[in-house]
């Protein structure tokens, strides 16, 4: 698959946009070497989704190119887990966890039963998120934490190399949160995770990169990133807080209880 599978994504003049004349990303140029992991942050309206959907290969750039391990995101979609914005899955859909984790198996031009591997998959998946004993619940009745860890284990179904979360902390509560970031510090060292957070209190030190999108994308080493390189990509002042992590600039904040985490 992979003719150059040191660099996991590369973007080389990437222009997008949804109307004619009207960017949504622009220009955008930088890669990702394997054993790297990033943070894709920014403004409402920013791009972070789109980048996401360019990534994935469900849009296509009008100008420049996508690599990802080397080939077209499409060509590489297998090797991709994904995790989607919360509010884009209908809670109320009648299925039962296990087949939710099921459908991370789920290949192009798929019409027939899952294997054995599938489910074995499937069932190492919902070990891993230490969920085994949701399988056979339906996932509607679950809370948005439990939901949440679902959702990840279809993504990790797939058994990707690359894992892409969008906005994986909207919607829970902070313990639930404080478990993702565990999970999340375990997944890095074995795939390259890139996450969407509107929370900048998301970069710690454990993220390598990051990726800011306000249509035009620039990306930062974590420890190099400032509270002055965050003002710049929303052009207001914003504060960077962590949670019970360290902050991961070198101000008053740094090992210290946040004020305010709102970064929008
Ligand atoms: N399907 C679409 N059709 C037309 N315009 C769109 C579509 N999706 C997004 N846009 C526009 O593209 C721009 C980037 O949107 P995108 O959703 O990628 O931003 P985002 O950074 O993910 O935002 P948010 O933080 O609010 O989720 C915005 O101006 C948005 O209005």
């Amino acid at each position: 698959m992979a003719s150059s599978p040191q660099i996991i994504v590369e973007l080389s003049d990437v222009w997008f946009g949804y109307e004619p004349g009207v960017p949504a990303l622009e220009g955008v140029n930088f890669k990702i070497e394997r054993g790297r992991s990033g943070c894709i942050v920014g403004p409402n309206g920013g791009g972070k989704s789109t980048l996401m959907r360019l990534l994935l290969g469900l849009l296509t750039p009008q100008r420049g190119k996508i690599r990802v391990f080397g080939t077209t995101p499409v060509a590489a979609r297998p090797h991709i887990g994904y995790m989607p914005q919360y509010h884009q899955l209908d809670a109320a859909f009648p299925v039962t966890v296990f087949e939710v984790v099921l459908m991370g198996r789920m290949r192009k031009g798929f019409w027939g039963r899952y294997a054995a591997a599938d489910r074995e998959a499937a069932r190492r998946a919902l070990e891993e998120m230490g969920i085994p004993e949701l399988a056979s619940r339906s996932f509607s009745e679950l809370s948005g934490g439990q939901r949440q860890r679902v959702l990840i284990a279809r993504a990790l179904a797939s058994e990707p190399e690359l894992l892409l979360l969008d906005e994986p902390t909207a919607n829970i509560d902070p313990g639930a949160e404080e478990q993702f970031y565990a999970t999340l510090d375990v997944l890095r060292k074995r795939m390259t995770v890139l996450t969407v957070s509107h929370d900048l209190g998301f970069v710690n030190r454990e993220i390598d990169l990051v990726i800011c999108v306000n249509r035009r994308v620039t990306v930062h080493e974590a420890a190099a990133f400032s509270a002055e390189t965050a003002n710049e990509v929303y052009h207001h002042q914003v504060n960077l807080i962590k949670h019970d992590h360290a902050c991961f600039c070198n101000c008053e904040h740094r090992r210290t209880e946040p004020e305010r985490e709102d970064a929008k």
